[in-house]
């Protein structure tokens, strides 16, 4: 042992001795952190059983890579509803159709609830609509989203012709590309997020609005960005937000941005309003807010207002814009499958009819395609994390209130038990003897339960009058020489990579 090692501590200076002692101190509340983090991961009693967990990040990795495939997997030796540990965050995953169903539609208040994970309460404070907690605040912003796609979204008659037009400057912004291949990216998300602003702002954003584009550009990151290892580690230690980097930096950068600039449009659009006369979504807040100014109880805020915006324009957005992308993806990887469509389009509305929905039960075939895509391609393939509202008891375990659920909607799409050969992409599953479109009951890309998917009716309807609009006029295939990758592109929502398409009118 050295000399210098062996002083004993009355020999050193006072500036020594404060070190040593703030060392000593800086220790003991390491050890008391680690204490509190492995009293965390406890599991609690009854709780359902899980793969082992790691000191500290415990089963964080599960979610690094095509985390649903990985949560299928595990569900297999661990059974339908297990635990896993995700850093101190007690969480049960939810696997398959009968396991899902028996949470959010049997238990369907309890299982309710959303998780408050920094994560979620540093974006939105828990408010808002999508990430609200469930009571009042969620009640109250539902119910105003919902009067509105009533009065200014798929509840009006003419809503579908508006659809219509915004299908036509789509199409005619592609036929600028005069059959040479482009990524049809941006022009999908511009054209399915204009349906959205048409409810929200009552007005649609033209496809060279730099700022607009910009907002949806770095929006669309986030998504991916929430769903990153960062984001995760976040949740378990939100402490690493005082570190200089990591990726959950630049989603905070980003949200900042965005809700800036929704601020701005909110002001814009709310001017020359008159009180009680709502011409879209925003005023009917408003008008909200001003019935409510009196109730203390009352959740509605002009934050609120912004968040519920955001919500709603990407909740809209990435989602259809995604399902569009591996819809126009199949079909020209599947020239058989795309010529079935044609056909199905030119005997039920030739090749001038605009399409409408009345079409709609008269084309199984493409009813069925459409809804092939949305069951193989597992859109947002773990929904939106659940929380309990309360404590309870499914299949004989304890869950705590507060714990973490997540549903993983993919297990339900690739269910052996409902589907055969999930792996294969079959629009026939979907169609009888007869030809005809059946509808299945473990086919939940809306997810099911309370906290169910707002804009389904929606979604549906922008599908079907994009995908047919689209195939009427043109043939899809990929450039000569190149297939796509066909694995997704890993974030909330799974979408593909970028990829070129050209098109030809038919
Ligand atoms: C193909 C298109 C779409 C898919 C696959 C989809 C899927 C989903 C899923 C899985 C959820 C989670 C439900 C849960 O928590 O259990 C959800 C929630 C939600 N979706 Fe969609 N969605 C789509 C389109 C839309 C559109 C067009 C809008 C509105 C413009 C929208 C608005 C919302 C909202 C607001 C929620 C949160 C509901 C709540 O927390 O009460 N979605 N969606």
């Amino acid at each position: 042992m050295s000399a210098h090692a062996a002083l004993p501590l009355f020999g050193l200076t006072p500036f020594s001795k404060l070190c040593a002692a703030l060392g000593t101190l800086l220790l003991f509340l390491l050890s008391l952190l680690l204490v509190r983090q492995l009293l965390k991961q406890r599991r609690p009693r009854g709780f359902p059983p899980g793969p082992t967990a790691l000191p500290l990040i415990g089963n964080l990795l599960s979610l690094i890579n095509e985390p649903h495939v990985l949560l299928k997997k595990q569900s297999e030796i661990y059974g339908q509803i297990y635990s896993l540990d995700l850093g101190g965050i007690s969480t049960i995953i939810v696997n398959g159709y009968d396991a899902i169903k028996e949470c959010l539609v049997r238990q369907s208040d309890i299982f309710a609830d959303r998780p408050s994970l920094p994560l979620f309460k540093k974006l939105t404070n828990m408010g808002g609509l999508l990430n609200s907690k469930f009571g009042r605040g969620w009640t109250d912003h539902r119910k105003i989203a919902v009067n509105c796609f009533r009065c200014f979204g798929p509840g009006q008659k003419d809503f579908e012709c508006k659809i219509s037009e915004e299908c036509m400057f789509f199409l005619d912004a592609i036929d600028t590309y005069k059959g040479k291949p482009f990524d049809a990216k941006w022009l999908v998300t511009n054209a399915v997020s204009n349906i959205t602003n048409l409810i929200i702002f009552g007005e649609r954003f033209t496809y060279d609005d730099k700022e607009y584009q910009h907002m949806i550009e770095i929006f669309s990151e986030n998504i991916e960005l929430a769903a990153s290892v960062w984001a995760f580690l976040y949740n378990a230690f939100p402490w690493i937000g005082i570190l200089p980097f990591g990726k959950h930096k630049r989603l905070f950068k980003n949200a900042a941005e965005v809700y800036d600039f929704l601020q701005k449009i909110i002001q814009r659009f709310s001017q020359n309003r008159t009180s009680q006369k709502p011409r879209h979504l925003i005023d009917s807040y408003l008008d909200e807010l001003e019935n409510n100014m009196n109730d203390p109880e009352s959740s509605l805020s002009t934050e609120n207002l912004i968040f519920t915006v955001g919500e709603l324009i990407i909740a809209g957005t990435e989602t259809t814009t995604n399902a569009l992308r591996w819809a126009i993806l199949y079909m020209a990887l599947y020239p058989n499958i795309q010529e079935k469509v044609h056909q199905e389009i030119d005997s039920i509305m030739g090749k001038n009819q605009i399409p409408s929905l009345e079409h709609k039960p008269q084309m199984p075939y493409t009813e069925a395609v459409l809804h092939e895509v949305l069951r193989f391609c597992n859109i947002a393939p773990l929904g939106i994390f659940h929380a309990t509202a309360k404590n309870t008891i499914v299949r004989g375990y304890s869950i705590p209130k507060g714990t973490t659920v997540i549903t993983n909607l993919y297990s339900v799409h690739f269910d052996e038990k409902y589907w055969s050969t999930p792996h294969v992409f079959c629009p026939e599953r979907f169609l009888d003897s007869n030809k005809q479109f059946v509808k299945k009951e473990a086919f939940v890309p809306f997810s099911i339960g309370r906290r169910n998917c707002l804009g389904e009716k929606l979604a549906r309807m922008e599908l079907f009058l994009f995908f047919t609009m689209l195939l009427q006029r043109f043939h899809l295939h990929f450039p000569p020489g190149t297939i796509p990758n066909l694995k997704p592109k890993m974030g909330m929502t799974l979408q593909p990579y970028p990829y070129l398409i050209s098109v030809e009118r038919r």
